[in-house]
């Protein structure tokens, strides 16, 4: 079989799966959180749950901007019109997403203006930040954008899958970002994803580009991180 290989060795197309194949350990725990298991298992603590509502409420603000930086770079840089239509949509399901993050949080009696943001909430909208910078790369800043997502809808549809014992009034939750319409938003994302990093590693053939795949495997696994911390917070126990 002939399998088309690029400079860093990887088959054409496919290089979201071998990272997803290397950086398996930390993906599964992003995505297979306690706080996650515990609201698909119906043992989830509502005090958590509260506590990851806050918190997500202040992160989304800032990934409104991160958003918008996200598509500028992609006029400007990106080699396929379709990006900014793909992108375009997910800023629009923001929009939706702040007024129901605000419902929800009166719902269950979140006051938002008395939440104080945690460290690693700050740090993580500090890092997003750092990526809204125009020296960063679109296909990096992207890679940040579709592995964001791609942990939320992962997360939220596992609570949505059969045998799960949701509880009721958290489904509405689990469906924001587990229904099949966020899926196929992340699949686009991921397609773009791919396409930029095949082209990028295209790229590292010609002499004096930065290595840009490094780079976004390097943000892949801190947004990870991040989001493990951020999962974290749920617990009550940091700061
Ligand atoms: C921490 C976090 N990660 C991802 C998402 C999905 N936009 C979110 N709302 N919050």
């Amino acid at each position: 079989m002939d399998v088309k290989k690029n400079i860093v060795g990887v088959d054409r197309g496919e290089v979201i799966e071998t990272w997803l194949k290397k950086h398996r350990l930390i993906y599964t725990g992003a995505t297979r959180h306690p706080l996650i298991l515990s609201i698909r298992d119906g043992t989830v603590h509502l005090s958590s749950f509260k506590r990851w509502l806050g918190q997500d409420c202040i992160f989304v603000r800032a990934f409104v901007p991160f958003a918008a930086s996200l598509l500028i770079k992609a006029w400007k840089e990106s080699d396929n019109r379709s990006d900014l239509d793909v992108l375009l949509g997910g800023l629009a399901a923001l929009n939706d997403e702040i007024a129901w993050f605000k419902q929800e949080a009166a719902k269950w009696g979140v006051l938002l203006s008395e939440i104080v943001p945690q460290k690693t909430n700050e740090e993580y909208c500090r890092f997003l930040e750092s990526l809204m910078s125009p020296e960063v790369e679109y296909t990096v800043a992207i890679t940040a954008y579709w592995a964001i997502e791609a942990v939320y809808q992962e997360s939220f549809a596992h609570c949505l899958e059969d045998g799960s014992k949701t509880p009721p009034e958290l489904l509405e939750t689990c469906q924001r970002w587990g229904n099949p319409g966020f899926g196929q938003y992340c699949s686009a994302l991921r397609n773009i994803v791919n396409r930029r990093l095949e082209r990028a590693s295209d790229d590292q053939l010609k002499e004096g580009l930065d290595d840009v795949l490094k780079k976004a495997e390097v943000v892949f696994l801190r947004v990870l991180e991040y989001e493990v911390d951020f999962w974290n917070m749920s617990r009550g126990d940091s700061l």
